[in-house]
This record gives C-alpha cells, structure tokens and sequence, in this order.
C-alpha cells in the first residue's frame, strides 16, 4: 500500500486528520525533500507530530523508485509539502505503483501551484498553465519557457513561473529574473519590462 500525502502549505497545521490517522498507521513515511521546500524544522516536527521515524527522501530515492518494494507488503507513506500530485514526478511514481499492482491511496492537500494565484489577487479562470524554469548552462538554455509563457499570453492568460530548486535551495530570484529576460532577449518577444515584472512579482509573492 502506498499513501502519498500532500501535507499542504502550513507545515504540520495543515495536516488533515485524515492524514494523521495514515501516517500514525503506517510502518515506514518518507518525507519528499526534493521537489520541494518545507519550513526548516518539518522533518523534526512531524516526527514528534507522528511518534515515528520519518525518512527524507532525496531525488535518487524518489525517481529509483526504491519505496515501492516495501510498498508491496508494507503501508508505506509519502509525505510531500503541498500537494502530492502536483509534480511529474509524484504521478510516475503512482502510476509505477498501480503497474506493480499496489494499492495507492492518495490525499490531496493545498498546493503553491494552485493557491499563489488567488492569495496574490489573480482569478483562476485567468491562469493558464504553469512554467518550469529550470537552472541553466551554455549548453542548455531552453527557449521553450517563453513559448510557454506567449502562448498563455497571447490567450489572456496569467503564467506562473515554477524557479527550480536544487539541493533543497530555490533559485535566487536575480538569477531567475536574469534567465528570463535573456530568454525573451533571444526570442525577441515581450518588450513590455512592467508586464514581465508583475509576472515574476505574482511568482514570488506566491
Ligand atoms: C511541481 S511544484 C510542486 C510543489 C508542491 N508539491 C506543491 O504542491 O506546492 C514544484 C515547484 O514548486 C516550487 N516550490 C516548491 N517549494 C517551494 C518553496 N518552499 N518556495 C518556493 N517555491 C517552491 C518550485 O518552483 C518547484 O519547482
């Protein structure tokens, strides 16, 4: 059996009841420390929350897909800060889960991705779908984020902007806006400096 469990955006206080009564039941909880960023004492806190050991699980741990063999004869649950399937990586998972024929029991909880938009004042129905912006290097600097980002654009649409993480660390926000604008530079699009401003602002305020 495997539990993933979206523990929301408020640390240990948006844990649902629901969620405590699974993680209290379950022989081994991981924590997803990769593709996101809890406050600093979260592991510490759910462990005390839960009674039990609690296993960060780093990106190898996670894509190698390792906690699927104790999921075949275990409770086993993942717990992921915000919500357990906002990200690509969290579905591969479940869906590796159900080809291995183990049950996947999901709880879902508040996400960055679809909360930022309305806590800064923006409508959903004006959002469109979010970009990655990854860290980049001469050899990979892929164009494709303002494809993205004109398409909703050119739709009406609001953009959030996902800045990469890596080793538990969010992208500097200087670095960010720098990566974007030398994108747009390159693509030659969206002159207009106030309207990218206000959409990275929307990221950031997120
Ligand atoms: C696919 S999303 C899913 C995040 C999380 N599971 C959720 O539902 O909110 C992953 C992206 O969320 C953003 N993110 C996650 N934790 C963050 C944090 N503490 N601060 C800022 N951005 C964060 C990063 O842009 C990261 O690339």
């Amino acid at each position: 059996m495997l539990n993933i469990i979206g523990i929301g955006l408020r640390g240990t206080g948006s844990l649902t009841l629901d969620e405590f009564d699974a993680l209290r039941t379950s022989d081994i909880v991981y924590l997803d420390i990769y593709t996101s960023i809890g406050p600093k004492d979260i592991l510490e806190k759910l462990r005390n929350i839960a009674d039990r050991e609690i296993i960060p699980a780093d990106r190898n741990m996670i894509e190698s897909e390792s906690i699927l063999k104790d999921a075949e004869k275990l409770n086993v649950s993942l717990l992921v800060i915000g919500d357990g399937l906002t990200a690509t990586t969290h579905n591969q998972l479940r869906y590796s889960a159900m080809e291995k024929g183990i049950k996947v029991k999901i709880f879902e909880n508040a996400s960055a991705v679809n909360t930022a938009a309305g806590k800064i004042g923006l409508l959903h129905y004006k959002v469109g779908p979010p970009v990655s912006l990854p860290f980049v290097s001469s050899n990979f600097f892929p164009l494709s984020v303002i494809d993205k980002v004109k398409r909703n654009y050119d739709s009406g649409l609001h953009t959030p902007i996902l800045i990469d993480l890596k080793d538990g660390q969010n992208m500097p926000f200087a670095s960010a806006w720098n990566i974007i604008m030398e994108m747009q530079k390159r693509k030659g699009v969206c002159n207009n400096r106030r309207k990218c401003m206000r959409c990275l602002e929307a990221f950031i305020s997120g």
